[in-house]
């Protein structure tokens, strides 16, 4: 263990007179009003339960020890000394302590002072901007989101001490400490280590969280993923085995349902499972999931943020990767790795790039090609999924721009028929398979209901001929067919617009 640093500066004399004129009690500051404003709402009310704060505070040092590889693997010159890149959590009933130390980047003293207030501006408009919006902001994403998941140590410690010292090179050691109620202090310190250790001293109340098994049962709720090894009072705490990497095979279904709620901050288990790695075109390793429930409204909006997290050699690169699916596939959650992607991907660099364009396309092909395959070996569990995402298949169609992409998707929808009873969809591919040999086109019909499509005049010519005909009954699905045009070399025909044009022929 390291020595207890000490936290009195070598003092020079001429320095001990200057200081004497001082106080030398440390600099105390006061946190600005927005700050301050958002941290109560934080300490006091946002969390729905207080153990989240340990996952916060884990967050924060995994972040710390993926930006430390990050800025290695860039070849930043960094101060390497204990660098284990491991999260060390020591409980202390006595004391009544939690102590999450990192060996992660570690903070300046610019850092210390303004990550707090920054987060906290950026956090409270924000934040205050989605509660206006009556949007009800989910608490938890408000937190995690903006980084001010530090403070919610607050809710359980009456005092926080922070001892920490940057990994860049000459960086001094400091301590921070407050007991969250407006004032902080911060002085510098010898013997800190690089990195971050954060002491909790927990409130009497809320001393559970000095208990071992109480922080490893946290753990394993709320961060069995994350990417550093967490030891617990010098046992390991988290399975550090990033699913997406090992062999699909060995994944259990429990560790998908598992690893699913936890990219995809969701409460329902996966319906579907894509866990498959490929390296042509592009190196990739992925897990996608299509979840159990049904899109809420909120899902369905072209603006709601993507779940799928973004890594790259397991440093993660972004969660929430916008643009690493097309749109339309919004409703997948899971992980992308790509040795690919260059570290140093921007949310700008997502937008168009080259690669990001070539990734999409895999994945988008991979993604029609395993649903196809669905459609077919389990039809029943496909029907379904098409009635709950169905909209979103067609959303496909119409925003592809070219009609390759566009058959390629239609390959996935289904439509009502007249060679099945009612409520029995079939794919395109299945009408072609059944399509007699005269017959060199497809056909569809558009009618409010089944009933009103079989007592059409345009129906009964078609029926007398055997032809099978497709029916719309919402306009989408007719938009869908016009936009569509054909569909493997076959023309797609409006029943009505043909009768009519015959009729004008004759
Ligand atoms: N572990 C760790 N490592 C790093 Cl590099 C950072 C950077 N910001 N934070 C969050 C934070 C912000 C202000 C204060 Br005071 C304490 C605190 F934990 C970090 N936590």
């Amino acid at each position: 263990g390291c020595s207890i640093p000490m936290c009195r500066r070598v003092h020079t004399t001429s320095q001990l007179l200057q200081e004497a004129v001082q106080t030398n009690e440390p600099q105390a500051y006061e946190f600005q009003a927005e700050t301050r404003m958002l941290l109560d709402i934080v300490a006091k009310s946002l969390y729905s339960e207080k153990e989240v704060f340990v996952r916060e505070l884990i967050s924060n040092a995994s972040d710390a020890i993926e930006k430390a590889r990050y800025l290695a693997l860039q070849g930043k010159e960094l101060d390497s000394s204990e660098a284990d890149m491991k999260i060390h959590i020591t409980t202390d009933k006595y004391d009544k302590t939690l102590t999450i130390q990192d060996s992660g980047i570690g903070m300046s003293r610019e850092e210390l002072i303004d990550n707090l207030g920054t987060i906290a501006r950026s956090g409270s408009k924000a934040f205050i901007q989605q509660l206006q919006e009556g949007g009800g902001a989910d608490p938890q994403s408000i937190i995690g989101q903006f980084g001010v998941g530090f403070y919610s140590a607050f809710m359980v410690a009456e005092k926080v001490e922070v001892f920490t010292k940057s990994r860049l090179p000459g960086s001094i050691g400091y301590i921070w400490a407050s007991d969250g109620c407006g004032k902080y202090t911060v002085e510098e310190c010898q013997n800190v280590e690089p990195g971050t250790k954060i002491i909790c001293h927990l409130k009497v109340e809320n001393r559970e969280f000095a208990d071992e098994q109480t922080i490893k049962d946290v753990i394993k709720k709320y961060s069995s993923f994350i990417g550093s090894p967490i030891e617990v009072n010098g046992e390991q705490a988290n399975n550090i085995k990033p699913i997406w990497l090992m062999d699909p095979k060995e994944v259990s279904p429990d560790q998908h349902d598992e690893f699913y709620r936890y990219v995809g901050s969701a409460y329902d288990k996966p319906r579907f499972v894509l866990h498959y790695r490929t390296d042509a075109p592009v190196d990739l390793r992925c897990v996608l999931y299509v979840p159990e429930g049904k899109p809420g409204l909120f899902d369905l909006n072209r603006d709601a943020e993507s779940s799928v997290s973004l890594y790259c050699r397991r440093v993660l690169i972004m969660n929430k990767a916008e643009n690493v699916l097309p749109k339309w596939l919004r409703f997948l959650k899971g992980v992308v790795d790509s040795e690919d992607i260059p570290l140093n991907l921007s949310r700008e660099l997502l937008q168009d790039s080259a690669l990001i364009r070539r990734l999409r396309t895999v994945i988008q092909n991979r993604v029609v090609r395993f649903l196809f395959d669905k459609s077919r070996k389990d039809a029943e569990s496909y029907s379904k999924f098409f009635t709950d995402y169905g909209i979103f298949i067609k959303e496909g169609i119409l925003s592809s721009q070219e009609q390759v992409e566009k058959e390629e998707i239609a390959k996935l929808i289904m439509y009502d028929s007249s060679a099945k009873p009612i409520g029995e969809k079939v794919t395109l591919p299945e009408y072609i398979g059944r399509m007699t040999d005269n017959q060199k086109d497809i056909y569809y019909l558009a009618a409010p209901s089944r009933e009103l499509a079989e007592s059409s005049p345009y129906f009964e010519a078609l029926k007398k001929r055997n032809v099978e005909v497709l029916f719309c009954y919402e306009p989408y699905d007719e938009v869908v067919l016009m936009q569509l045009q054909e569909f493997g070399n076959r023309k797609i025909i409006s029943v009505e617009k043909e009768m009519r044009q015959d009729k004008d022929a004759v």
